[in-house]
């Protein structure tokens, strides 16, 4: 996700610093950029000089102190609470008082991640969809804190961007994922118990109902621990056992089968697809 998001600022011309805990992943994801860009252009959808002007916005970095001077931070870490309450805690103390610090936490209640923050007003959910160059949605969610403010210039953000935010309220899973998620979760369920096989599932609700991607095919393509996660934070904060995970989807995140991201998940992936 964070390379989306990086890719789509950058090619809005904003100057983005990509920072990871390791610098040569962040190296290595700018490379990743590239070959996106690469093919846009192939296609036609961009010349070579909006590829290279997209690429010299870019500038990879490790640690959290390059974030010192960004006017926003958009946090992409995986979607665990523990590590999002670090990170803002941090955040807080590093960046400038007028930044405004977004999550792009796909379930985990604003609120609980502003609490880590001093300035709580500033934090906010900017929720991308993946894969975030080609989505138009972007959920906007305000914590009990956050300030009209930082409100007002994520939404004109999002909207620079390209895409189009959506506000709503800060509940476990927001909107998108409280819909979305039961529903891949249920599909898990479907196979688990033998009703049916995951690519039939996925022919079900591609042929019978139009979607884009089966289900099971859109679990391994946004991640089974990220499903997981999100299926514990609406399991846990609703506290109705009609969210609980799927055994199998449990088993499938202990076996490391996270989907496309690690070449193995429902289905087997090759490298270029990953
Ligand atoms: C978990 C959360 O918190 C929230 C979420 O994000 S939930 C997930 C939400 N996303 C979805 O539901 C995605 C459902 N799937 C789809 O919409 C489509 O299958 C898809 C857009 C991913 C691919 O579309 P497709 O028609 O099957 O394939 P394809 O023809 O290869 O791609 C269509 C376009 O998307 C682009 N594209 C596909 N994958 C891309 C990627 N990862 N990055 C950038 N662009 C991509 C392609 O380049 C192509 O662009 P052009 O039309 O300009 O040529
Ligand atoms: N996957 C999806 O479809 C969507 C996900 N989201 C949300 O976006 C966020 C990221 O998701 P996703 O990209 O799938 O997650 P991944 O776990 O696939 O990727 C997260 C990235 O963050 C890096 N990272 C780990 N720890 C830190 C840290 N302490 N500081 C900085 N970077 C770190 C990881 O590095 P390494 O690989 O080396 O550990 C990895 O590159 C989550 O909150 C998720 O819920 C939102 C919308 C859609």
């Amino acid at each position: 996700m964070g390379l989306g998001i990086a890719q789509t600022a950058a090619s809005s011309g904003y100057a983005v610093i990509m920072i990871d805990v390791d610098l040569e992943a962040a190296v290595k994801g700018i490379a990743k950029i590239d070959g996106q860009l690469s093919r846009l252009a192939a296609k036609g959808r961009i010349n070579e000089e909006q590829r290279l002007e997209t690429l010299g916005k870019l500038r990879p970095a490790a640690g959290l102190k390059e974030a010192g001077d960004a006017a926003v931070v958009i946090e992409a870490a995986p979607e665990h609470k523990a590590l999002k309450l670090q990170l803002f805690r941090e955040l807080d103390q590093i960046c400038d008082r007028k930044a405004v610090l977004a999550s792009n936490t796909s379930s985990i209640p604003i609120t609980e991640i502003a609490a880590a923050a001093k300035h709580d007003d500033r934090v906010i959910g900017m929720h991308f969809m993946n894969p975030v160059p080609v989505m138009p949605l972007v959920e906007v969610i305000r914590g009990l804190a956050t300030s009209d403010e930082a409100a007002g210039r994520i939404m004109s953000l999002a909207q620079a961007m390209g895409k189009t935010p959506v506000e709503v309220r800060d509940v476990p899973g927001f909107a998108a994922n409280r819909i979305l998620m039961p529903m891949i979760n249920e599909a898990i369920y479907t196979v688990y118990e033998g009703v049916a096989s995951p690519a039939a599932v996925d022919q079900v609700m591609m042929l019978g109902m139009r979607h884009p991607m089966g289900p099971i095919t859109l679990a391994d393509f946004i991640g089974l621990d990220t499903c997981l996660s999100i299926m514990e934070t609406l399991h846990q904060g609703f506290g109705d056992p009609k969210y609980r995970p799927c055994p199998l989807l449990r088993s499938y995140v202990a076996a490391g089968w996270l989907g496309r991201k690690t070449g193995r998940g429902f289905y087997v992936y090759e490298e270029q697809e990953r």
